[in-house]
């Protein structure tokens, strides 16, 4: 599974500029190239330290991190559906991503021009999320339309289906967004096929002045607000710095980003942000081949685990060895952590952990 991404936020707001930085910062992704047509849309790796240490002590042929994928868009702004500004036909590039990042301004800045003329985040909010919302109703409008012919024929599934987008295009007509609705598994599978914007888990990205960096502001305290009392995450960055760090080199952006007080970069940070939202972890396979980091949802079991390498090895499942990264880097080879009897034989039930270092055993 490699994880994708939406940018949405009013004009001028920084998403290239973070988007920029983000594809920037991130070595393009070698397994996806065809993402490089579209100057949109970037394949980045996303960075995982732990592959290194793995690294360090096996011997192999390749590294594979795991990858996301970004998407920008145009801004949009007031009336968007309407077609005011350039209207919202570019939404339909978001639709397929499993997260949105909302750039939201929090950078005071006269020589850059504001769309409403001041800097305000929970107002900037609210019009995206109604823009938001009316492309979602205007799609739930036509899947209801399409549907409802069939429910009216009596058919039990149509009935069903009809009954569900007229009760989110209710919520949303209520200012709701859907990814705050509790839905049945029967809604959702529903829902599933329109793709709709609202519905997915929100990472509010905080754009701040350069010398806001660390600084709770109020500006970054007023999306955080509305973050927490939305089920949503945020990270704040700084556009214009990630830029900077992302065109310097290794060394050079070490010793910066310590001077700003930075640990991570801002792509770590997206990346650890967008992992924690939709409840995703990681666990690595370490071999002569290659060592490679898996994405897995938090409660996977192990079939399900390896069957994210292949779809036959969830079915055909023996039983897994795992260490974790800690114990390579105690132990520092697999013979002496097997020989300190760390190596775990673990079943079909078991749960896999974050940062697991798997062997699986498949059959025929
Ligand atoms: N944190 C920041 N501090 C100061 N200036 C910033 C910051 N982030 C971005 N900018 C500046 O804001 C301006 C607009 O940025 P950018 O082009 O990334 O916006 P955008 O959201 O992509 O706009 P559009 O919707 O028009 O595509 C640029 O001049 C950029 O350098
Ligand atoms: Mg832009």
């Amino acid at each position: 599974m490699s994880l994708a991404a939406g940018i949405v936020g009013l004009p001028n707001v920084g998403k290239s500029t973070i988007f920029n930085a983000i594809t920037a910062a991130g070595a393009e992704s070698a397994n996806y190239p065809f993402c490089t047509i579209d100057p949109n849309v970037g394949v980045v790796d996303v960075p995982d330290a732990r592959l290194q240490v793995l690294h360090h002590f096996v011997k192999t042929q390749r590294v594979i991190p795991a990858a996301v994928k970004v998407v920008d868009i145009a801004g949009l702004v007031k009336g968007a559906s309407q077609g005011e500004g350039l209207g919202n036909k570019f939404l339909g590039n978001v639709k397929e991503t499993d997260a949105i990042l909302h750039v939201v301004r929090c950078f005071d800045d006269p020589d850059i021009i504001h769309v409403h003329g001041k800097v305000d985040p929970r107002a900037d909010i609210e019009v995206i999320e109604l823009e938001l919302a009316l492309a979602d109703i205007e799609t739930l409008n036509r899947a209801h339309e399409r549907v409802s012919k069939k429910a009216r024929s009596g058919d039990k599934d149509s009935i069903a289906e009809r009954d569900t987008y007229a009760k989110a295009i209710e919520l949303l007509e209520a200012g709701t967004m859907l990814r705050l609705v509790e839905w049945t598994e029967r809604e959702r599978e529903a829902l599933r096929p329109l793709f709709l914007i609202t519905i997915k888990p929100v990472l509010y990205v905080a754009n701040v002045a350069a010398d806001d960096i660390g600084k709770e502001t109020e500006l970054v305290a007023a999306v955080r607000a509305h973050a927490e009392a939305t089920g949503a995450g945020v990270v704040a960055l700084s556009g214009d710095i990630e830029g900077e760090i992302a065109g310097l080199e290794p060394e050079e952006r070490a010793e910066f980003m310590a001077d700003l007080g930075i640990e991570e970069s801002g792509l770590e940070r997206l990346a650890h942000g967008t992992y924690d939202l939709l409840g995703l972890q990681t666990y690595f396979t370490a071999g002569e081949k290659e060592i490679r980091a898996w994405t897995v949802k938090r409660g996977t079991k192990a079939p399900a685990a390896a069957g994210v390498i292949h779809t036959d090895f969830e079915r055909l499942f023996i039983r897994a060895e795992v260490y974790s990264v800690d114990d390579m880097q105690k132990y520092e080879s697999e013979a002496a952590i097997k020989a300190a009897g760390k190596l775990r034989v673990e079943g079909r039930d078991y749960t896999m952990r974050e940062g697991d270092v798997c062997h699986f055993l498949i059959g025929k």
